[in-house]
């Protein structure tokens, strides 16, 4: 060793007299205490964080500090806490992990020897490789994880054995108590060294474990943040420490005063970033090995080192590494995330991802690497405290672009597996969003819950014809947007063999049937070239029309809803199971619209019916990753749900269901009328308020779409000229709600000018009723509210524009005058979300912190499952009103 006791100012860090006293405090609480080094020793004003003292002198002679290379009061509380938090009597603050390394290494001299890891940070190595060249040191590699291994090389020439545990990399361990043990037995003299970097001292304390000296690259946990570069010494052996004093103040690496204070800062988080970092570090090592990849990490149950880590460690920290079999497909998923940064170190609060071979451990001699099994193709995870389902959704998603792992059947809650080399593929494994749920339940709930990730839940809005309805099914554009009341469609599994259909609600008669699949359902029906949904199979219709609901023209009007409804599931389920997948699921379907009042009760039912069936029969999917239903499975729920629209309604124009699933306000014009069919968005519905009246009075819109059919062919010049005229009308309402020149106050008068006059039209079409008719002179005296009829009229329902400076008392006068007569008012926003799915639904423990109480009004508004929800009886049961509400709370909601 070579000699220190040179001409030296005292010690920085003097050393920490109460250690006892300090520990009695748990870790978390240490690290937010932060004690003056003098215990009586008060700042002056009295600052509750330490100062900076940016100064590089002090005013004096003899006084406690002269230079801050010598000594610097933020630094001293800052070395103060770190030994107080270490366990240690010593601690210094230098300039990164590598300084304070070399501060250590300045105490060997030419002919030491120094027994080092074979698996270690490629930086330790250069520095060890340059003292062995230019110093005359001797180094060996070793198998730590092999004490063994140790045994041959301590001896009276051993001045240092250096460690890692973790080692990093590899996140192999090291046992450092019996290294510990062996060292001080066969060579007493030497410095037993541990590089503690990749557990921090709240972790593993290795002064504990024998060590004399240990070290840590402050710049990762300990400061977590990445805004600094820090090493810090802690040491219990006074003899040591005054030699490291001494180096540092005589090479001049002690830490600055800023950075010292932002280190001070940061150590007083580290308990609680490491929990949440070393708890989604778990998550993401077991998602890994789960999909068959190599992982080191010795939180793992198959860790070689597990058993020794945790009687050394409380934990298995943040940083995992993994193989995949192939370089360039390691590169390609490093590349391909997005949230996980490209970067050497680790133990920030964002999570990084890099390739030691050619970051971090590049500076070790590729032939050297190989010696000592560093693969090229292993990945690092530096694991933050970012949300974990983020964490791990980026990176099932690079996987998935890399081609390192394929999606499964996604539907039935399966979801990934890995592609070995040669295509070949490993177990399948459920999505990461989900497993992440899985994990943090106990296994004693796996069963049911396995049983609540086959339910599904999804709800499609209902829809107000601004303008155009009736006209709408001969071509022209009709203005229409979503309304806030809904249908909700629970799908859940069923033994073998099953079908059902339940309408727990009085307006369907309380239907409720189920059906043996292969014995009771017309199979033989199914046409053997599957129909498109543009075209309906009038034989198969039939079949399930004769054969299974006896369809009864004398049944109550309930009862005939309802079987007309059963047509349409079973319509649909069966041209969409094949022989090899025909699943056995139970829909229950209830609804807060209003039925046949013209608010979209079929379309919205007729969308949650093609949903469920879609996703049950795996011909969509809805992605938990990007937390959407892609535009071509919402294009294929809408195809489906207009099927449902043709067996309700004969000849719909399929605006119904666009806004069903789509949401928002639509300008829709039905194809094949010599204008250009499709859909258009447009923005400003939801600023307008709407009241919608039921009238109460039930009516056939098959029948009153035929009817304005029927006086078309008869009376086509008077019937041709409406239609244009409300082309006009739509045509100008879509430019007004989109002008943004035009005054709020223009609007409105413009809007009460287009209602009129399209509801005139709509008389003239025969569409209108009595009870319509009032309901408009109700709102429009003394109120001066414009009303229309909407949808396809002959009763149903009204719409009544709610102009901005409408006062709310006068509004509710409106209301109360209606409720006397008999009608039913609903003041409704518009434009809001189409169809949503509850995916995945699986229910997780009640928490304190669920945030289950935000209504899904919002497109992609996320919530977190609640607790203990059940949707079946939530849907069998309550009122309306609350309804939406309760459903609300029941998990996270996916909008088209
Ligand atoms: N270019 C640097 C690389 C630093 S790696 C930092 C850290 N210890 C880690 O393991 O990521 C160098 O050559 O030292």
């Amino acid at each position: 060793m070579a000699d220190h006791n040179l001409p030296t100012p005292e010690p920085d860090s003097p050393a920490l007299k109460n250690l006892n006293l300090k520990r009695n405090y748990h870790f978390s609480t240490q690290c937010v205490t932060i004690d003056s080094p003098d215990a009586g020793h008060k700042d002056q004003h009295g600052a509750s964080s330490v100062p900076i003292y940016q100064s590089a002198t002090f005013k004096g002679v003899g006084g406690e500090y002269d230079y801050s290379r010598s000594g610097n009061p933020t630094r001293t509380h800052l070395e103060h806490h770190l030994a107080k938090i270490s366990g240690a009597r010593h601690a210094f603050a230098v300039s990164s992990g590598m300084a304070a390394l070399d501060v250590i290494t300045r105490m060997l001299k030419p002919g030491d020897e120094v027994v080092a890891g074979d698996d270690l940070y490629g930086g330790t190595n250069r520095l060890l490789t340059y003292l062995k060249v230019h110093g005359g040191v001797k180094v060996h590699h070793v198998d730590t994880t092999d004490p063994t291994t140790l045994l041959p090389l301590l001896g009276p020439g051993t001045a240092m054995v250096l460690l890692e545990s973790p080692t990093n990399p590899l996140l192999k361990i090291a046992d450092l108590q019996k290294i510990a043990a062996d060292v001080k037995e066969r060579a007493p003299q030497a410095v037993i060294v541990v590089d503690n970097t990749m557990m921090s001292p709240y972790l593993q304390r290795p002064l504990e474990h024998g060590a004399d000296i240990v070290y840590d690259s402050a710049t990762k946990y300990l400061s977590g943040h990445h805004d600094l570069m820090a090493g810090v010494i802690v040491c219990n052996k006074d003899d040591l420490a005054k030699q490291m004093a001494f180096v540092i103040n005589a090479s001049g690496n002690a830490l600055t005063p800023f950075d010292s204070f932002l280190l001070l800062r940061g150590t007083k988080t580290l308990a609680i970033r490491m929990d949440r970092q070393q708890s989604t570090a778990m998550s993401v090592a077991s998602y890994l090995d789960q999909l068959g990849f190599k992982v080191n990490y010795p939180g793992l149950a198959n860790h070689p080192g597990r058993e020794i880590h945790e009687r050394i460690a409380n934990g298995p920290g943040a940083v995992l590494s993994f193989t995949t079999g192939d370089t360039a497909l390691s590169e390609r998923i490093v590349g391909a995330t997005r949230l996980w940064g490209i970067s050497v170190s680790f133990g920030a609060v964002n999570s990084l991802i890099s390739m030691p071979c050619v970051m971090s451990h590049a500076s070790i001699d590729p032939k050297v690497r190989k010696e000592r099994g560093l693969p090229e193709d292993l990945i690092r995870l530096c694991v933050g405290i970012e949300d974990p389902a983020d964490l791990l959704a980026d990176l099932e998603t690079a996987l998935l672009e890399a081609g390192a792992i394929k999606e499964e059947d996604v539907t039935n809650g399966i979801g990934i597996s890995r592609i070995l080399p040669g295509g070949a593929r490993d177990t399948v494994v459920s999505r990461a969003v989900e497993k992440l749920k899985f994990e943090s339940n106990s296994d004693s709930l796996g069963l049911e819950r396995d049983q609540r990730r086959k339910e599904l839940l999804v709800s499609a809005p209902g829809k107000v014809i601004l303008f155009g309805e009736h006209a709408v099914v001969h071509g022209v554009t009709a203005i229409a947007a979503a309304v806030d009341l809904r249908c909700y469609g629970h799908t859940t599994p069923l033994p073998a063999g099953q079908l059902r259909l339940t309408f727990p609600f009085d307006e369907l008669d309380h239907f409720d049937q189920t059906w043996v699949i292969d014995k009771d359902l017309p199979w033989d029906a199914v046409p053997t070239s599957v129909p498109t949904p543009d075209v309906l199979d009038a034989k198969l219709l039939g079949a399930i029309q004769q054969s299974l609901l006896h369809h009864d023209q004398n049944e109550t009007p309930a009862r005939a809803r309802a079987v007309s409804a059963a047509q349409v599931f079973l319509y649909i389920y069966m041209i969409l199971a094949s022989p090899e997948n025909r699943p056995s699921l139970h829909l229950t379907v209830r609804s807060t619209l209003p039925l046949g009042a013209g608010l979209g009760s079929s379309a919205s039912y007729s969308t949650c019916v093609a949903s469920s069936l879609l996703l049950k029969t795996g011909h969509i999917s809805v992605s938990t990753l990007s937390h959407s239903i892609s535009s071509e499975d919402a294009e294929e729920v809408n195809r489906w749900a207009f099927t449902g629209e043709k067996i309700l309604h004969g000849n719909p124009s399929g605006v119904d269901n666009s806004v069903a699933v789509f949401g928002g306000a639509l300008a829709f014009t039905r194809s094949g009328f010599g204008r250009q069919g499709g859909m258009e968005k447009i923005q400003g519905f939801q600023s307008v308020r709407f009241l919608l009246t039921d009238s109460r009075v039930s009516r056939n819109t098959k029948k009153l779409v035929e009817g304005v059919a029927l006086k078309k062919a008869q009376e086509p010049e008077l019937v041709d000229g409406v239609l244009r005229s409300i082309q006009e009308i739509s045509d100008r309402a879509k430019a007004s709600l989109a002008d943004p020149a035009l005054s709020r106050a223009g609007l409105f008068t413009e809007l009460e000018h287009l209602i009129e006059k399209n509801h005139d039209h709509l008389v003239v079409l025969g569409v209108s009723h009595p009870v319509l008719e009032d309901i408009r002179a109700k709102t429009r005296e003394p109120h001066g509210l414009r009303t229309k009829l909407t949808g396809a009229g002959g009763g149903g329902c009204a719409v009544t524009l709610v102009p901005d400076a409408f006062q709310e008392s006068a509004l509710q006068d409106v209301q109360k005058s209606l409720i006397e007569a008999g009608y039913k008012p609903y003041t409704t926003s518009v434009g809001g979300t189409g169809l949503g799915v509850l995916w995945p639904t699986e229910s997780e423990a009640a928490g304190p912190d669920s945030p289950i109480a935000t209504p899904p009004q919002t497109p992609h508004s996320e919530q977190l499952p609640a607790a203990g929800i059940d949707l079946k009886t939530v849907l069998a049961t309550g009122s309306d009103e609350d309804l939406a509400d309760r459903i609300s709370r029941a998990g996270k909601w996916i909008f088209v």
